[in-house]
């Protein structure tokens, strides 16, 4: 899987690898602009040719000289001074290129200031500012160099203006301006994915510090993607995302990034992908699916229990048993309200059907070779719910510790807990595995839903919540984050190409959770973080492998599919 830097694990391997006397600056500077021009002709090769009026593109851009032009916008750190070396270098391929900065070149830092004086020493710099780029000839390309991970508070208004004057679209007959961004559309925050929404000063055109960035169509980020890229509106602003190696080191990085969880300061993107390859599937996620690899009794692959709502409402409970079932536990039972059987029995049948009077029968129908619940879909917001999770999660290890029940929470089974989220803290434990949505995870973590926890990021929000419970959460959306108590998190992006829009559909939270009971339900399953982590990768592929049209009973359905196609 790849590992995401954050910004000040990027600069802490730049400190490292110069001070170790193995780059300089300038040279890692230097790779990065030319990593971004590399990037920009392999994303639109036609920009290597010079304009002519003979292409359609350059009679609509009635060109009065065959050059390409690019806007090259620079800001007052490190990432200008990319700009200044992306300037130079499409100068020498023949561009025209005008460039513009924000702020005093004399207060640049040293590698931007030489890559500036370098330029400015036979090329003009204008003030960034909306009136200079607004005056300045239309080019083919913006360059955004403005902020990367420096960014410590909303851009000002006068650069935002800055920055969308150079992509309103003067003239909406001409081709559109490519506009790549170095490192990340200026303004997001490559640390939490978000645009800070400044409580500064009001702008007479844009109201309160503006909470816009303008959109880039390619974005280049160096060594390593950062969670900003992949969280919150990150992929939304980023466009086409590239990274590009500029030979630091950090191979070290992926220690140990198969089959354990993440160390407890990093954060992986789940993805088949290790040291920057590609993993055949039949290693990762195929590996930690126990039935693909050994053969054995249907007990050996696990016995899931799934709770079920009253009448009229074991939809949930039904969705989840299943996909719990089809992902390879041995067996599933539904428990149900007796009222319920009836209608349970009309829709299952490899599925078991148990009715269960309230929690003090749960031992009549869940013994100890159960090995996994999924516990909440369905099942209302009531105290019955409550006393249900509590006599899931107070039975411990049996005679072997396999048999210690993995617990899947998901959403009523947390939001009876809202009014009281500690009376839950005291019994969730290590093989307990939450699954709220962001409604959810507000009700039970309140002080660290995003309209209170202020700069923290989705991902530190995540490990707290982990900590606070004792197990591990995985916080559902297109950005997925999983964490464990300790610091350990991950990433699932369904964003880029493995984009899964038809997956926001009712039921589809219910397959997961059973997805994640069926899969630990082994007792030779991985460690559990590894199987969540699985989990979330299976239910976005079994998304994009049905496609449009999606509804929640697809997703089991279409598992088998998934499940060979990754060599199973
Ligand atoms: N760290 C690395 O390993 C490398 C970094 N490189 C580039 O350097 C960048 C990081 O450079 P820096 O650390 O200098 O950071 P930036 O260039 O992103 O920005 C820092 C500067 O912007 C100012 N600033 C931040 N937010 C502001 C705001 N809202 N309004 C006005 N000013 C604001 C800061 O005071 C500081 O002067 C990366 O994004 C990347 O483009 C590359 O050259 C290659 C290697
Ligand atoms: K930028």
């Amino acid at each position: 899987m790849t590992e995401l830097l954050t910004a000040a694990q990027m600069r802490a391997l730049e400190r490292a690898e110069i001070e170790s006397g193995a780059v300089t600056g300038l040279a890692l500077m230097e790779r990065a602009g030319q990593g971004v021009v590399d990037a920009i002709f392999a994303q639109w090769p036609e920009l290597a040719a010079p304009l002519s009026a003979d292409t359609e593109e350059g009679a609509a851009a009635d060109v009065a000289q065959s050059r390409r032009r690019a806007m090259v916008l620079c800001g007052p750190g490190n990432n200008g001074g990319d700009g200044f070396v992306i300037a130079r270098m499409l100068k020498a391929r023949g561009w025209a290129v005008d460039t513009f900065l924000y702020g005093d070149p004399a207060r640049l830092p040293p590698d931007a200031r030489a890559n500036h004086d370098r330029w400015a020493a036979e090329n003009p710099v204008s003030l960034l500012v909306a009136a200079n780029v607004q005056r300045a000839p239309r080019p083919d390309l913006i360059v955004d160099a403005v902020f990367g991970i420096g960014l410590t508070r909303p851009v000002p208004p006068e650069v935002d203006k800055a920055l969308a004057a150079g992509g309103d679209g003067r003239a909406a007959n001409l081709p559109a301006i490519r506009r790549v961004a170095v490192d990340c559309p200026s303004g997001l925050n490559l640390d939490t994915g978000m645009v800070q929404r400044g409580g500064g000063p009001v702008d007479p055109d844009f109201g309160r510090w503006p909470a816009t960035v303008s959109m880039a169509d390619l974005t280049v980020t160096f060594h390593s993607p950062k969670p900003g890229h992949y969280l919150g509106q990150g992929p939304a602003l980023c466009g086409v995302l590239k990274v590009v190696d500029i030979g630091l080191g950090g191979d070290a990085l992926e220690r140990g990034m198969i089959g354990v969880p993440p160390d407890a300061d990093r954060v992986r993107l789940v993805e088949p992908v290790h040291m920057g390859r590609p993993l055949p599937g039949r290693i990762w996620p195929g590996a930690l699916i126990a039935k693909a690899r050994h053969a054995g009794h249907k007990y050996d692959h696990g016995h899931v229990v799934v709770f079920a709502g009253g009448v009229g409402r074991g939809g949930a409970g039904r969705m989840a048993a299943r996909a719990a079932l089809r992902v390879g536990a041995g067996l599933v039972t539904l428990v149900c309200p007796p009222a319920a059987l009836q209608e349970n029995a009309c829709r299952l049948d490899a599925v078991m059907l148990r009715a269960v009077r309230g929690p003090e029968h749960l031992g009549d129908v869940a013994d100890d070779r159960v090995t996994g619940f999924v516990i909440g879909p369905g099942m209302g917001v009531s105290e019955r719910t409550r006393g249900f999770v509590r006599s899931v999660l107070a039975r411990r290890a049996g005679d072997r510790d396999w048999r210690d029940p993995v617990v899947v929470l998901d959403a009523d089974g947390l939001s009876s807990f809202a009014a009281d989220p500690k009376s839950l803290f005291e019994w969730t434990h290590a093989r307990c595995v939450l699954t709220p949505h962001d409604g959810e995870f507000a009700r039970l973590f309140p002080d660290l839903a995003p309209s209170r926890r202020g700069a923290m990021s989705k991902i530190d929000a995540v490990r707290a919540a982990a900590d606070r419970a004792g197990c591990v959460i995985l916080l559902k959306g297109a950005d997925t984050v999983i964490a464990r108590p300790g610091g350990g998190a991950s990433l699932h992006a369904a964003a880029y190409d493995r984009a899964a829009p038809w997956l926001a559909t009712a039921g589809a939270g219910d397959v997961l959770a059973g997805l994640i009971a069926g899969l630990s339900a082994s007792g030779l399953a991985g460690d559990l973080f590894n199987v969540v982590e699985a989990a979330a990768w299976l239910h976005v592929e079994a998304a994009r492998s049905f496609g449009p049209g999606l509804i929640a009973e697809d997703l089991t359905e279409e598992l088998p599919k998934v499940l060979r196609g990754i060599g199973l």
